[in-house]
């Protein structure tokens, strides 16, 4: 039999959206600047499998001088534990933010999320004050922000979940109430909040919208999920083509591994056609729940050489994402700021 040869690119058939950004992420936003007055820190959320893609802009402007935290979550479904692959990536990725702590949490995982707890404690730096130290958590939709504080909460107090979590993005709102994660014997309580995951404004590159689409920062009806599958194929193939066996032999040709996958599950319609959206949507829930290999999806390697060049800026500034916004705002008032999801 041949060799299998992996595609080294994706090919873009259609447009693909680029932008997410909905109503309560601009009002969540300003909220959250209004508010940093009475913050202590803040700490940012990133997706493991996304470490580079899943960095929103929008904080780095609006949260600026805060001290903060980086947490890169739900790592379990990234790459294997103490794998030496998991050790090169995560030094890799850490040497990205030189100035903030940065933590890897699957968030189920005591000993990961107590690293935070021990952090937030001991900061021999950090605000120690009568009235208590105040937590921001912000990150990009459905990042996993609020499980995270419910585990903190429960490793941390010993108290039950406090937060609504759920599959799909959107499910908080509003900047919640404080919830206590630690008590402190001087009587300085730490608390932290949640708040709506924020989508930036323009995604410039459209593999990182499939990226952060696959991830589940967008909602799944966005971008059609056979584009998905076969974004996430040609990611899979490159890492193992052999994750998918019980449906199919080695492929580049996303149809085919959809029809095998839908008679094989029996995802079917009538006549016993196979049903190829849901089998893509079953396909990606796959992969989202670790049973189609751990990896990452954006190429450190790439991201190095990008910051180690002043000149190849491939991520627009804040300003020029800004305007892009303005531009797509003022031609289509209702499409990207409306407060549906
Ligand atoms: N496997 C795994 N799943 C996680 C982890 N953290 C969160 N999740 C899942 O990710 C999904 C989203 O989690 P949420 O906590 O609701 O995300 P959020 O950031 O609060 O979402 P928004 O409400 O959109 O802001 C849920 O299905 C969680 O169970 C993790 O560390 N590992």
């Amino acid at each position: 039999m041949a060799q299998f040869i992996p595609r080294q690119a994706f090919p873009h058939y259609g447009a693909i959206p680029r932008s997410y950004f909905l109503g309560h992420h601009r009002a969540g936003l300003s909220k959250m600047k209004n508010m940093l007055s009475s913050i202590d820190y803040v700490v940012e959320c990133r997706d493991y499998r996304a470490p580079v893609t899943s960095i929103n802009p929008l904080f780095e402007e609006a949260l600026g001088n805060k001290r903060r935290l980086v947490v890169y979550t739900k790592r379990d479904l990234g790459s294997i534990p103490k794998s030496p692959t998991q050790k090169l990536l995560e030094k890799k990725v850490r040497s990205f933010d030189p100035k903030s702590a940065v933590f890897f949490v699957s968030s189920s995982s005591r000993a990961d999320v107590t690293q935070i707890i021990k952090h937030l404690r001991d900061d021999a730096e950090g605000p120690d004050r009568l009235v208590g130290c105040r937590v921001l958590v912000v990150g990009m939709p459905n990042i996993g922000k609020s499980t995270l504080i419910n585990h903190l909460r429960n490793f941390g107090v010993g108290k039950a979940k406090a937060l609504k979590t759920g599959g799909q993005p959107g499910i908080t709102r509003k900047i919640a109430s404080p919830v206590k994660i630690i008590e402190r014997e001087s009587g300085s309580h730490v608390y932290v909040l949640d708040t709506p995951g924020v989508f930036m404004p323009y995604v410039p590159d459209a593999d990182n919208m499939l990226k952060l689409a696959l991830c589940g920062c967008v909602k799944d009806a966005v971008i059609s999920p056979v584009t998905l599958v076969d974004y996430l194929l040609y990611q899979i193939n490159l890492h193992d083509a052999q994750a998918y066996k019980r449906w199919s032999e080695p492929t580049n040709e996303v149809m085919p591994l959809l029809e095998s996958f839908a008679r094989q599950t029996g995802l079917l319609g009538k006549g016993g056609i196979p049903n190829i959206d849901s089998a893509a949507l079953h396909f990606i829930q796959k992969w989202r729940a670790g049973d189609l290999g751990r990896f990452i999806l954006d190429d450190l390697d790439a991201e190095q050489r990008r910051r180690d060049d002043p000149d190849q800026k491939a991520r627009l500034s804040m300003s020029q994402a800004l305007k892009v916004e303005r531009t797509t705002r003022k031609n289509k008032p209702d499409v990207n700021t409306t407060n549906s999801s």
